[in-house]
């Protein structure tokens, strides 16, 4: 079949470009005005027939003789083809041929469209016969009249119908032409009438003044002289109350509306093409779309045979036993409360398997829910959860988990097509469902994604199925990591990637952030960065990254003005707890500025937390966190928060996990990737050509800089001499090398900070930089310090 279509397509195009039927200007115009010449000529023989048809009637049978002449102005042709249209055909309507044909003749000759012409012909011949009947009818007397087809017509119509039925036949006729040719109502009429009225009375009002009284009675005007024109006053509707007989001289004709269609050729809207686009399409005429992976044009994304099977090579293996065991078990419970089990079906998931049952009529599903306890006691196994009823499903869940889960492996999702045709800004492969489809999401649409679940059940690994799955998609050119660890070792292995992936502030040292007070920075830059975009969004007339970058490409966008192409940015904070329990409002600030408004130009928030508390997770966070993954937690008041449901205190750890972006939850086997497949892959990515620096952020200089603050000596915090001491040996002006070898808390250290910058030991705030040390050793610390007294 497709090889049929395949074929045949060419010819139907070979046909296209030959069609025969296709007239060239030129012959238009000679057949245009052959037909308008020709019509001419029928239109004199026509007429001249009814004046020569008797004479020339007898020399129809000569026609080959050229001693013989017809009195017909077109001589023996005109005769011939008069006596076969009027005679033996229309009679006098025979006219309205040479009238089409010379219609038809101006459009081939002016070379118009011929859909208007079509519709002419049509009513031009229901008039041809209509015509031809009625004369057939009325003037039976005169059969040159309405033709032989007129006098047949009515002859046969007669026989059927009666001359009554013709008449009417004939008014229903004349009805039709009149209302759908000429569009003719009765209101149409009546306010026809009704203006010609106005016009009347108005000619008689501007009349009358001018005229003399003898004049007056001198012509007749058609009104008896007493009756006025009345003039309403109130409504200034001018009435005349009535016409006398002499009105019936005023013929009333029915406007036409104009009478032949005017076809219309409508000329195709070029829009004239802007400069800016002109010179856009010939720069990519010229140089090709803009390539952002150029620069790197050589990178190769890293191959699948990084990743680990994790000794899973077939998919999940059954256990035909422990299936049967369950659903026994499942039946007797809900035996023992009564509940009886119509129908239940299992679907084998990596870690859990789902029963679903459709319990007997009559049986409240909320009895069912409030047993979960118990089934799960019955079922001597953790982590059941029971969904009641399943969404859209109107059947109710129980999960049980496998006795022996079966490890989803990363190598698995990147492999599955689901992912590799993904055609998503930034395809995420979080592992499988519980009927072991692979469950991949786009984090552009996410846009941001909040993280929770108690130590050890699978977090870091989530983090990093994240980053694994971008980073198998996604060019250097095309996304950027920030990546904040306050743990220090969890994301260190993404240092060797620093040049191709990650995102950093200009002059700070390290590209993934383990110090919570440059979070503060990087976060602020990043509301700077995001301003920027918008600018950049706003002059480039786009609504969101995706189009704006669409633009970048197709060269319509002049660097020159400041554009660059954008990359998106993912934004990973790790221990998003820690960060607000030391940086507290400061943090929460910016976050919630970027998580409302960053959607649109492409920087995404990945945060995860150990402690899913109110006081972490607020309010404000929350609702712009509208997709959010739960692994398992320690209490329902946690799942509650990360949620809004009950149900990850239910989860057994290990990468079970449940997902949400809105209502519906699934639960979803995390995909797992060990350290030392990241530590191959970002050593595969690492060890090639790279970016000169990580992508460079907007430089952000905090409120405070340049404030010096004056501190009384006496009020000086307790440990400000060591503080100075750790700074000096360090030579590092930082607030958290002295919380971290004073074990102080964040403010403090910030404050000790400012006594030293006050005693001129260390210099201003400089942004993300670290403070410059003012002395150089601890004999000049000393010295110093004796100076003020102390
Ligand atoms: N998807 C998974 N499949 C199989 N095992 C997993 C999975 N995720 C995590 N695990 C197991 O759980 C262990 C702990 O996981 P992970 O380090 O991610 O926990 P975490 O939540 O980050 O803990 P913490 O918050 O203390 O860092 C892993 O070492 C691994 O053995």
């Amino acid at each position: 079949m497709a090889k049929k279509a395949s074929k045949s397509k060419p010819k139907a195009t070979a046909t296209k470009k030959r069609n025969p039927f296709k007239i060239s200007k030129q012959n238009k115009i000679i057949l245009g005005s052959l037909l308008i010449l020709f019509s001419i000529a029928l239109f004199f023989s026509f007429v001249s027939f009814y004046f020569s048809w008797e004479h020339d009637q007898s020399l129809l049978s000569e026609f080959k003789n050229r001693n013989e002449e017809a009195k017909n102005l077109l001589n023996k042709f005109g005769a011939s083809i008069s006596h076969f249209f009027v005679y033996k055909g229309f009679g006098i309507a025979s006219l309205i041929l040479p009238v089409l044909l010379c219609l038809t003749g101006i459009y081939m000759f002016l070379g118009l469209d011929k859909k208007g012409l079509a519709k002419k012909w049509i009513w031009g011949l229901l008039f041809l016969i209509w015509f031809s009947i009625a004369f057939g009818f009325f003037a039976v007397e005169s059969p040159l009249l309405g033709g032989l087809v007129g006098y047949e017509m009515n002859d046969f119509l007669q026989d059927y119908t009666g001359k009554i039925g013709v008449l009417l036949l004939l008014i229903f006729g004349l009805i039709f032409i009149l209302v759908r040719l000429f569009n003719v109502t009765p209101e149409g009429v009546a306010e026809y009438f009704k203006s010609k009225r106005k016009e009347l009375s108005a000619d008689f009002r501007s009349a009358r003044p001018a005229e003399d009284n003898d004049i007056e009675d001198d012509i007749p005007l058609g009104i008896d002289d007493e009756e006025q024109v009345l003039v309403d006053t109130y409504t200034h509707k001018e009435e005349i109350p009535h016409l006398n007989k002499e009105e019936d001289d005023f013929k009333v004709t029915v406007p036409k509306e104009d009478e032949e269609e005017l076809a219309m050729e409508v000329e195709q809207i070029v829009e004239e093409p802007e400069e800016i686009d002109v010179l856009a399409s010939k720069l990519v005429d010229d140089f090709g779309e803009f390539d952002p992976t150029l620069e790197l044009g050589n990178y190769k994304f890293p191959t699948i045979d990084l990743l680990d099977a994790h000794g899973v090579s077939g998919g999940i293996t059954i256990n035909q036993e422990e299936l049967e065991e369950n659903k026994d078990k499942i039946v007797e419970t809900l035996k023992n409360y009564k509940i009886g089990i119509a129908q239940i079906k299992a679907t084998i998931g990596p870690t859990v398997t789902l029963y679903e049952i459709v319990p007997d009529a009559g049986i409240r599903i909320s009895k069912i829910k409030n047993l979960e306890d118990d089934i799960a006691l019955s079922l001597a196994a953790l982590g059941i959860r029971i969904i009641a009823p399943i969404p859209g499903k109107g059947t109710i869940g129980i999960e049980v988990p496998n006795k022996n889960a079966t490890v989803v492996s990363m190598r698995s999702v990147i492999a599955s097509s689901k992912f590799q045709k993904a055609e998503m800004e930034l395809p995420i492969a979080f592992g499988k469902t519980i009927s072991n489809e692979t469950f991949v999401v786009d984090l552009a649409k996410m846009p941001h994604l909040l993280m929770a679940g108690a130590t050890g059940q699978g977090k870091s690994v989530g983090l990093n199925a994240v980053l694994t799955s971008l980073l198998y998609k996604k060019h250097p050119a095309e996304v950027k990591f920030i990546l904040v660890d306050p743990k220090k070792v969890e994301l260190t292995l993404y240092n060797k990637i620093e040049r191709h992936f990650l995102a950093k502030l200009p002059d700070s040292e390290e590209a993934i952030i383990t110090d919570n007070t440059k979070v503060i920075n990087t976060l602020n830059s990043l509301c700077i960065e995001m301003d920027n975009r918008y600018e950049l969004l706003k002059l480039a007339m786009v609504r969101n990254l995706k189009e704006y970058n669409t633009k970048f490409k197709a060269r319509k966008l002049n660097p020159n003005d400041g554009h660059k192409y954008l990359p998106y940015i993912v934004l990973v904070i790790d221990e998003f707890a820690d960060l607000i329990m030391t940086a507290g409002k400061e943090v929460e600030t910016p976050i919630a500025r970027l998580a409302q408004l960053a959607r649109a130009i492409g920087i995404h928030l990945i945060v995860a937390t150990q402690r899913p508390s109110v006081n972490v997770i607020t309010g404000i966070i929350k609702a712009n966190f509208p997709a959010r993954i739960a692994f398992r937690v320690t209490s329902k008041i946690d799942s509650r928060t990360i949620l809004d449901a009950q149900g990850a205190d239910q989860l057994i750890g290990r990468g079970d996990m449940l997902y949400t972006q809105g209502n519906d939850v699934t639960r979803i086997q995390c995909a797992f990737v060990d350290t030392p497949e990241v530590a191959k892959i970002t050593e595969y990515i690492g060890s090639q050509r790279a970016y000169p620096e990580a992508h460079e952020l907007p430089e952000y200089i905090g409120e405070d800089s340049g404030t010096s603050v004056d501190y009384d000596i006496e009020d000086r915090d307790k440990m400000f001499r060591e503080a100075a001491e750790v700074i000096v040996i360090a030579q590092q002006g930082s607030a958290s090398l002295i919380q971290r070898k004073l074990k102080l808390g964040y403010n403090r250290a910030g404050r000790i900070i400012d006594q030293l910058e006050a005693a001129g030991i260390v210099g201003p705030f400089e942004g993300s930089k670290a403070r410059q040390v003012l002395i150089p050793d601890m004999a000049s610390l000393q010295q110093l310090l004796d100076n003020e007294g102390l």
